[in-house]
């Protein structure tokens, strides 16, 4: 009798995290360098196909975006997509200790893709395997934009830090050697971002920035450390004080309104927004995942990680990851497997009532990315496991996840009280 112990279903996986607000295990944060920031290392391997992280933040719609005003480095930090002919913005500025929105760029070779999964009526944005990743690998994905500017040709006077990164992995030792529980704990918040060089190249970098890597820092449960936006909007406080503090379950899952990003401004103005989105709290937004911008980077973007080995700047911009599964530039394609639609939709089992009430009706062509050329990151087309999900190396064990679309019209809400919000709105009339 075989004792191997059945795997949870990736999409089950992912909604036990969405729900709780809460980072998996098998994921640590880790300083890489002044250019490209953090990013997410694994600490435990990962199979194909399994869900990796959520992209937290607070969603909002463009018309909220619009109404906020995010330095250069918040708004790296906002992640564009489009839901139910909507578009929308997860708000990740804010240094709240999860993981996902530390997840680098690749635009070339990621371990992982962005899905929209939609739980209990409400769009997530989590990330998901796309090979096998080992203990030490750099999580990362498709940003989606060909035109990031850590993508532009390299100079010769390459930084020591680019040409590090180029050359070696960025792994930092103590990952090779295997998981460490102390350093899987915990996150860095607020690193200055490389986007902070948009703003001002020669801004202050915090010191510990500048000292390079250091286990203790990367290790701690740090919030508020000063991002690149923060020490240029107030070199006098370096560190706020609120950095020692520990992780607040409210600061991740809390609700914000009203946040506007320059990218939304660009994207369109007049674009459809859901009403419940415009007029308050909605339990989509509490959970959701913020891009904050790192500010380590402060950056010379010319000194790119990445060659322009493919002429990257005289390329139209790229669509995002989901838009490019399938081919061959990302690695073996288990995407084709794993996604074959655009959203995955994941009923809530909770009693209690949603008051969104929607189907999810996006076709291919609505999921475009407009391909606008923002900080932001732009998911405009994610893919979903609606049709079929993987979910066991047995195929006894494989299950097809299928969408509760029957049930959408059920009203329903999160267990969550706090994504439960009062006021919420029907989402779509
Ligand atoms: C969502 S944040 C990712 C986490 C970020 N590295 C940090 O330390 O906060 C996006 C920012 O990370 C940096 N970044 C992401 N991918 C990169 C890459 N491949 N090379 C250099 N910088 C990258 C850019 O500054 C970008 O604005």
């Amino acid at each position: 009798m075989s004792t191997r112990r059945m795997r949870k279903k990736p999409i089950d996986d992912a909604k036990t995290y969405i729900l709780s607000c809460t980072d998996k295990d098998g994921f640590m944060p880790r300083f890489i360098d002044h250019y490209k920031g953090r990013g997410v290392f694994a600490t435990h391997p990962i199979e194909p196909g399994d869900f990796v992280l959520e992209y937290r933040g607070k969603l909002l719609t463009q018309v909220e975006c619009k109404s906020r005003k995010y330095s250069e480095i918040e708004s790296t930090f906002l992640f564009d997509f489009q839901w139910q002919n909507h578009h929308l913005c997860l708000d990740a500025s804010e240094e709240d200790g999860s993981l996902g929105r530390l997840v680098n760029d690749n635009h070339k070779n990621p371990n992982c893709v962005m899905k929209k999964i939609i739980v209990d009526d409400k769009p997530h944005l989590c990330l998901f395997s796309l090979k096998k990743i080992e203990i030490g690998d750099e999580i990362d994905y498709n940003y989606g934009d060909s035109k990031w500017p850590w993508r532009s040709k390299l100079k010769k006077n390459q930084a020591p830090a680019a040409a590090l990164e180029n050359e070696t992995s960025p792994v930092p030792q103590m990952l090779n050697d295997g998981p460490n529980p102390d350093q899987t704990c915990t996150q860095v918040k607020g690193l200055q971002t490389p986007a902070a060089a948009l703003e001002n190249e020669t801004s202050p970098v915090p010191q510990m920035l500048n000292d390079g890597p250091n286990p203790d820092q990367t290790c701690t449960q740090v919030k508020g450390l000063q991002t690149p936006a923060a020490a240029l909007e107030n070199e006098t406080s370096p560190v706020p004080q609120m950095l020692n503090d520990g992780p607040n379950p409210d600061q991740t899952c809390t609700q914000v309104k009203g946040l506007q990003t320059p990218a939304a401004a660009l994207e369109n103005e007049t674009s459809p927004v859901p009403q419940m989105l415009n007029d308050g709290p909605n339990p989509d937004q509490t959970c959701t995942q913020v891009f904050t911008v790192q500010g380590f980077s402060l950056v010379d973007y010319p000194y790119s990680d990445e060659t322009d080995e493919d002429g990257m700047e005289n390329e139209p911009p790229t669509p995002h990851l989901d838009v490019i599964l399938g081919q061959n530039d990302i690695g073996p394609d288990v995407s084709n497997h794993l996604y074959d639609s655009d959203e995955t939709v994941v009923k809530e089992t909770c009693d209690e009532a949603s008051p969104s009430n929607h189907s999810n009706n996006q076709s291919d062509d609505e999921l475009v990315p407009p391909l606008r050329r923002t900080k932001s990151i732009m998911m405009d087309r994610v893919q979903d496991f609606t049709h079929s999900l993987y979910d066991s190396d047995s195929p006894e064990e494989t299950t097809f996840f299928k969408p509760e679309r029957d049930s959408q019209k059920l009203r329903r809400r999160s267990c969550r009280p706090e994504v439960c919000p009062e006021n919420v709105k029907t989402l779509v009339a």
